[in-house]
């Protein structure tokens, strides 16, 4: 079975204010089945790591650059973000696919040189609401899986995450139809590519996940957790999402 993963990103969001946010996280999750990480702005990872240290509270960054140093202003390279205590990257993102007009091919490099550093990736891929209108979904899905997840990768160190573009900070949810067979294409590109592996490797669902949506959404068979904006901002939401993972 894949590991149960609640992953929640901050995005540019959080202040050394925000740190009673993770304190109360690690209050009140000491045994929890489900894995969770925290992916904030760069400015807080070093703080975060130190105090959700020895916690059930694993923190990742956001992006990293595929250079290990050099001369890329605002940049961070992989080895600096373990250097800070993180553990986790998320890699990808529509957001930065679209801010910084991120390629699979980079990606692919960025998650290349996150698994040197010893991150566990988390590479996201979705389609943008005029490709779901188009019925192209599965097409972009799969050229971004085979673009952007290197060779090499185990369970251990790859986690997918499927976040359609249109249903991040809408409110707006797939199906769970929809959710299913995006996740079960998922889960067939894997063990075609990585064989018993795939089998293995988590595949979360992101966009609008809430306490009152989760439980419907982690019954869908290959959902193995969430990757969380807006509702992992304040501890008591990501709460509910993390006990309806754990309950699944
Ligand atoms: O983009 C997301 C997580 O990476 C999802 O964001 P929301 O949960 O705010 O829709």
């Amino acid at each position: 079975m894949p590991p149960k993963i609640a992953a929640g990103n901050w995005k540019m969001h959080g202040d050394g204010a925000s740190l009673s946010e993770l304190d109360a996280l690690i209050a009140a999750h000491t045994a929890p089945v489900a894995r969770i990480v925290i992916c904030p702005p760069a400015t807080l990872i070093h703080r975060m790591a130190e105090r959700a240290s020895g916690s059930a509270i694993a923190i990742g960054g956001q992006t990293c650059h595929a250079a290990s140093q050099g001369a890329h202003t605002g940049d961070i390279a992989a080895a600096m973000l373990t250097d800070a205590g993180a553990t986790h990257v998320i890699l990808g993102h529509s957001e930065r696919r679209a801010d910084h007009a991120e390629t699979d091919a980079e990606v692919r490099a960025q998650a290349e040189a996150a698994l040197a550093a010893g991150l566990t990736v988390i590479v996201c891929v979705g389609e943008t609401g005029a490709e779901r209108d188009a019925d192209v979904t599965l097409a972009v899905v799969e050229t971004q899986l085979s673009g952007s997840i290197p060779d090499g990768v185990t369970a251990a160190t790859l986690v997918i995450a499927y976040e359609p573009v249109w249903a991040i900070g809408t409110g707006r949810v797939p199906t769970t139809e929809q959710i299913a067979e995006v996740h079960g294409a998922i889960r067939a590109h894997l063990t075609t590519r990585f064989g018993e592996a795939g089998r293995e490797m988590a595949i979360l669902y992101g966009g609008s996940v809430k306490p009152g949506n989760a439980a419907e959404i982690f019954a869908v068979r290959d959902v193995n957790g969430a990757l969380v904006g807006g509702a992992s901002l304040k501890a008591a939401d990501f709460a509910g999402i993390i006990a309806a993972l754990d309950a699944a």
